[in-house]
């Protein structure tokens, strides 16, 4: 997606521990037109493969992931890191490492909105280690779910999170790419695959 590509070298900002800070088009700031084009192209990759619900994770998946539900035109459910009390029993359950906070969080999601019936594109801002797409695959496993395909918005090579997921047996597709990145060199960014 160039636009997004654009976007990131223009605004991208290499943080200590290999983190890119683009708060100004994904993570606090967001771009309608930006965002409405990542809906329409996941949209248009995973519509092939019918699915009747996309997933993503609070806080930052959830952008991305009802602008493709929209165009979809299905439900879109996002895993919550706290427990409402309003969740209904039973909850699934899992835990990630969050890379902008620090520390383990803990994942929900209610049998109420996914369960045996679903077929599940999982939409979420960066792929880097994979280790929270591993949780949230875990969970949608246990519901009984079946999932259909991952798309990221941004996707860390370097951090092969893309071979991490392999054993999962689903397309990943991404919108934008960080081929490397550093203080010396810059941030390589290339069209997502
Ligand atoms: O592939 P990984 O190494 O697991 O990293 C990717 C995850 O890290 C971020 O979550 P984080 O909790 O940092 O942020 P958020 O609250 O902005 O969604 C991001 O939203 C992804 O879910
Ligand atoms: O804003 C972010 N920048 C990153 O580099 C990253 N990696 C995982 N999750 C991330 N979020």
């Amino acid at each position: 997606m160039q636009a997004l590509v654009d976007a990131i070298r223009q605004q991208g900002e290499i943080l200590p521990g290999g983190i890119l800070k683009v708060d100004g088009l994904v993570n606090h700031q967001l771009l309608p037109h930006l965002t409405r084009e990542m809906g329409e192209t996941f949209a248009r990759h995973f519509a092939p493969l019918n699915p009747n619900k996309i997933v993503t994770i609070e806080v930052s998946g959830i952008a991305p992931a009802i602008a493709t539900a929209m165009v979809l035109g299905v439900p879109m459910v996002y895993a919550r890191k706290k427990k409402p009390v309003t969740m209904k029993e039973p909850a699934f359950t899992a835990q990630s490492v969050s890379r902008t906070k620090g520390g383990v969080v803990d994942l929900y999601v209610s049998s109420e909105f996914l369960g045996a019936d679903d077929r599940v594109v999982v939409i979420d801002d960066f792929l880097a280690s994979g280790g929270t797409l591993r949780a949230l695959a875990g969970m949608i496993g246990v519901s009984g779910a079946q999932l259909l395909g991952i798309g990221c918005v941004v996707e860390k090579q370097f951090e092969s999170g893309r071979e991490k997921l392999a054993d999962l047996n689903v397309p990943i597709h991404t919108l934008a790419n960080i081929v490397r990145m550093s203080e010396a060199a810059g941030i390589e960014v290339e069209a997502g695959r």
